[in-house]
């Protein structure tokens, strides 16, 4: 009887994308577990690759024609992957078009990831003095990018005559932290005859013998180093002597740079308890429910999921909650953490790998039991889940725009089944997707209609800048916004100012009427495409040149639209001499823990005016801003995307939210040329239903999501007309699958149709029901693996955010 472990190897391509078999060696029998990493020789030349082992057959009758190579080693002492993220990487991959190494990878800290060695060693056969020029006196030589060009060719050259051998070797980046700690070894006796066999003259040795006599306790190298000033060979020669132990322990870095106040659950209001019972219900029923928790700004969602993950904890489970690019929302980090100190995980982009890796091994270790983080933070290995929270969970950054393309929300849906526990979603303003199967009951809609303490939503002005800009020369500020500034100033009360920058100078605008150019043929806005010097619509392929005189009002003001944080600032300063004023975008918080640094002052009163692109937008709760002024709402409504309305609708009313939360009264200046746009107009009365009904007409009429599933297929290649090709026969192919009632748009080309050197084409299929269409395009997928030497990529992204 052999036993056979079917392994995943990791070597993306569509060939490999099912498990391999191997046989476990003698040694390693009844060692391997499904989940483990191991070393298995691959393809010709049996060059080692990594590979997770996918299940294992103890008792397999295999086939005496076939002989099976053997797994060469086993990379970890027990699973890293569990049971469930085995099934899940599964279901990724075949939803994502996506390979499943790709997704096991996707699913583990970045220090867990493989890395390869290559080693070159001369043959019998290589002449001396190559040897001596290639290797000197060493035997082998590593094999890495460093190497000089003219090296590398000289080696694939002999590598050809079998004058060399490569040996491929298998590294696990992984770095556990330790540090390493000193105890006596002797009693304080023993140590007092040894202090008295040493020389006068050696001091160090004496203070080190004195302070292992006294302090009994283990203590940190460095620490001791520290306290008596002795040098590490002295401790050395301690430890030669006998009298003090050393051992390497395992620490932890703590992420966390900033203490937290220790808080206690609120006293709910009759809507919060409402949703919390529901909530509760669910986790204490097992029951894989969804929650659209849908509450307006400041009307308390978080103080809900800190209810309900609390219920969670007390029935012995655990918690994770989503947060949108965890940065920019430290305060949100800060209430978890106040309320579950210890028990919290954090995971995001900000941490260093090693960082990371600490936190995850907290989490699969059990120690930890709520885990807060952004996009990847869904696969965290917690084990009991007893309620999943999305919060903003119409956030566009929740779903990855690289291989796998997954959205976290789909991914903690699918969690919430496996452990049988509760999703929450929470957002002012859902995504339509979401609310529109709250509507079919899909989802059950939870509602908190009005501000805490019944606190009024901000007064929202909408300033015409069109008409402003008739009566003032030209500036950022409308006269209005500037007064209200003023006032704020002369209260001691505190400002935010957004600078819209999505889509930056990517459309054309006139100053005097607000015209964007549109496509003749499509109800979108065209895009600006520098390299060509045109104007190109994304859907249909129109194009035409830049205008230089607006088509409408046949004015000369036609810009590229934008303007930076730093001209706005220096703007500022020359308006505002005395205002005080922190600016918070890409550069102002390149550094780690600069998001924190700024708000922190902000929040101390540092400053009075906080002026940021849309990072400033989610998440604040500061009780003394009471004026919010959004410098360009009209930034994403220009942008060629189904979703444009949605997103400006979104943007305003979240921005808009963070004024008057507290006592005081907020009040609001939206500046925009669109002042009649329904976006605008139902973000001034933040009337989300309101808009959700208008838009779903919208989307109805013009069969977009959610009435209609999309995919989006991308085609890219150096050679512009080989990926223009590419997408022809792609689309050809289709068109045999899909039935008469999918709607195909383009091929086109991508929307910045040069990235890298590559051009992009692209088409977006818009269906209802079209049963062939995953076969084929897994067998598209699978096809262009083979041209893949070419230069061709494919990439396949279902329910793409955009369709640009
Ligand atoms: N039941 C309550 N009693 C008193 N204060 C509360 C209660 N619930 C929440 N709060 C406070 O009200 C403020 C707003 O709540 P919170 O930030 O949770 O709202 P939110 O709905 O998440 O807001 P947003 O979507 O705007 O970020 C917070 O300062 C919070 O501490
Ligand atoms: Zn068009
Ligand atoms: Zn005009």
């Amino acid at each position: 009887m052999t036993q056979i472990a079917e392994v995943i190897v990791d070597v993306p391509t569509m060939q490999t994308n099912t498990p391999y078999s191997y046989e476990i060696p003698p040694a390693l029998v009844d060692q391997i577990q499904p989940g483990m990493r191991v070393v298995v020789p691959f393809g010709k030349g049996s060059r080692k690759v990594q590979g997770f082992v996918w299940q294992v057959d103890a008792t397999a009758q295999p086939d005496p024609d076939v002989t099976l190579k053997a797994i060469d080693n086993v990379m970890d002492p027990a699973p890293i992957v569990n049971a469930e993220l085995l099934q899940l990487a599964d279901w990724l991959a075949r939803t994502t078009y996506a390979f499943t190494i790709t997704c096991l990878q996707t699913m583990l800290p970045n220090a867990l990831k493989a890395k390869y060695q290559k080693w070159v060693s001369p043959t019998d056969q290589l002449p001396d003095d190559r040897r001596t020029s290639l290797f000197g006196d060493q035997k082998e030589l590593l094999w890495d990018d460093s190497l000089p060009a003219e090296t590398v060719k000289q080696l694939l050259l002999l590598n050809r005559q079998h004058l060399i051998k490569i040996r491929y070797e298998v590294s696990s980046k992984s770095q556990v932290k330790k540090v390493m700690m000193v105890k006596p070894a002797m009693s304080a006796e023993e140590l007092h005859v040894a202090k008295n066999s040493l020389r006068k003259s050696a001091v160090k040795q004496i203070k080190l013998v004195d302070y292992l006599m006294t302090h009994r306790h283990e203590i940190r190298q460095t620490e001791l180093e520290r306290a008596i000033t002795i040098s590490s060979s002295t401790l050395k020669t301690g430890e030669a002597n006998g009298w003090l132990s050393r051992q390497a322990v395992e620490v932890y870095r703590d992420p966390f740079q900033t203490a937290v106040v220790k808080t206690k659950p609120l006293q709910l209001n009759p809507d919060q308890t409402k949703a919390v019972t529901a909530i509760c219900a669910a986790t204490n029923q097992e029951k894989a429910e969804t929650f659209l928790l849908e509450g307006v700004t400041g009307s308390g969602k978080t103080e809900v999921y800190l209810q309900a993950i609390a219920n969670a904890l007390s029935r012995g489970k655990q918690a994770l909650m989503l947060v949108p690019e965890i940065s920019l929302t430290p305060q949100i980090v800060g209430r978890v953490r106040g309320r579950f100190g210890q028990q919290v995980a954090v995971l995001h982009s900000g941490l260093s790998s090693g960082e990371r890796f600490d936190e995850w091994r907290r989490i699969q270790r059990g120690e930890a039991r709520v885990v807060v983080g952004a996009r990847s933070a869904v696969f965290a290995p917690l084990t009991d889940l007893g309620v999943i929270v999305v919060d903003e969970e119409h956030e566009s950054s929740y779903k990855q725009d690289d291989n796998p393309r997954y959205h976290a929300r789909d991914v903690a849906l699918w969690r919430a089944r496996y452990h049988h526990c509760p999703v929450v979603l929470g957002s002012a303003t859902p995504s339509l997707e979401s609310r529109a199967r709250a509507e079919k009951n899909v989802y059950t809609r939870l509602l908190l209609p009005n501000r805490v303490n019944n606190q009024q939503l901000p007064q929202v002005t909408i300033v015409d800048m069109t008409e402003e800009l008739r009566h003032h020369k030209e500036s950022s500020f409308s006269s209005v916004l500037l007064r209200a500034l003023k006032e704020r100033l002369e209260r001691g009360e505190q400002s935010l100012l957004m600078l819209n920058r999505r889509g930056f100078s990517s459309f054309v605008m006139c100053r005097d009427c607000g015209f964007v150019l549109q496509c003749p043929n499509c109800d979108i806005s065209l895009t600006l495409h520098m390299d060509t010097k045109t104007m190109k619509c994304h859907y249909c392929g129109h194009e035409e040149p830049i205008p230089h005189v607006c088509p409408n009002c046949h004015g000369r003001h036609i810009r590229y639209y934008g303007t930076g944080t730093q001209k706005v600032e220096q703007e500022l300063t020359e308006l505002l001499p005395d205002a005080r004023v922190i600016r918070m975008d890409v550069d102002t918080t390149r550094r780690k823990g600069a998001h924190e640094r700024l708000l922190k002052q902000f929040g101390d009163h540092q400053a009075d005016i906080l002026l940021g692109t849309q990072m400033i937008a989610k998440g604040l709760d500061f009780p003394d801003v009471t004026l919010v002024g959004v410098l360009n709402a009209d930034t994403a409504l220009g942008l060629p995307d189904f979703r444009a309305s949605e997103r400006t609708f979104q943007l305003l009313t979240q921005v808009s939210g963070r004024a008057g939360r507290a006592e005081k009264t907020g009040e609001v200046f939206i500046q925009t040329y669109n002042p009649d746009h329904y976006a605008i107009q139902l973000a001034k009365t933040q009337n989300y239903e309101r808009f959700f009904g208008r838009e779903m007409q919208l989307r109805h009429r013009g069969n977009y999501p959610p009435y209609y599933f999309a995919v989006k297929i991308m085609a890219s290649d150096v050679d512009e007309r080989k990926a223009a090709e590419a997408m022809v026969k792609i689309v050809r192919q289709l068109k045999q699958v899909l039935s008469p009632q999918a709607i195909t748009l383009g091929p086109t080309p991508g929307a910045i149709a040069r990235v890298n050197k590559r051009y992009y084409y692209q088409l977006v299929i818009k269906y209802k029901h079209e049963p062939k269409l995953d076969s084929a395009l897994f067998k598209i997928l699978s096809q262009a693996q083979k041209q893949s030497r070419s230069g061709l990529q494919i990439a396949i992204d279902r329910n793409p955010m955009s369709f640009m």
